[in-house]
């Protein structure tokens, strides 16, 4: 029996670069990635992926493209992470380190995979060519990847 975790995660993209965070706590600290979190009461999963790229990188988005949904398990974990991947190509604001996050642009020849979770290898470029995605990753510990699916599809 699965329960499931719904988060969040905003990757901001122009068209010579990308903004990521360095996650400065929590799970993932030491990582670059997008903004994200998880939602509160009452929220749809797009206000709150609004809300935390707010809150992590001072940046407000009107509209956010729906570009993937990826649901991640851990072996001997029962609970799913439900990831939601929004992608917005214009923004309001100048990036500001939060508690949170330290954001940074990389120019799209740049991106850190090594310090980003393994999965965005294989996703990310996918993303950046504006294609829709579903995925699964199962992790056995935080690195290794023992299985995966992706699939292109038309809409999310
Ligand atoms: N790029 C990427 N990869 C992931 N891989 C799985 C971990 C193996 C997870 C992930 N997120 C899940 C965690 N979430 C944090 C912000 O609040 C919680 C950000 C998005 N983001």
């Amino acid at each position: 029996m699965f329960t499931s975790k719904l988060l969040t995660l905003v990757l901001v993209v122009q068209p010579e670069r990308i903004l990521l965070g360095m996650k400065k706590r929590g799970f993932g600290a030491g990582l670059w990635n997008g903004f994200g979190g998880k939602l509160q009461e009452g929220e749809t999963i797009e206000e709150a992926a609004k809300r935390e790229l707010w809150e992590e990188s001072g940046l407000t988005v009107g509209a956010l493209q729906k570009i993937g949904n990826i649901k991640f398990e851990f072996v001997g974990s029962t609970e799913l992470l439900d990831v939601h991947i929004f992608r917005a190509d214009e923004f309001k604001g100048e990036p500001t380190e939060s508690e949170e996050m330290r954001p940074e642009w990389f120019s799209l020849d740049k991106i850190p995979y090594d310090s980003m979770w393994p999965d965005d290898y294989i996703w990310l470029p996918l993303l950046l060519q504006k294609k829709k995605f579903l995925a699964y990753f199962k992790f056995e510990g935080h690195d290794k990847i023992v299985d995966y699916t992706l699939e292109e599809v038309e809409d999310i």
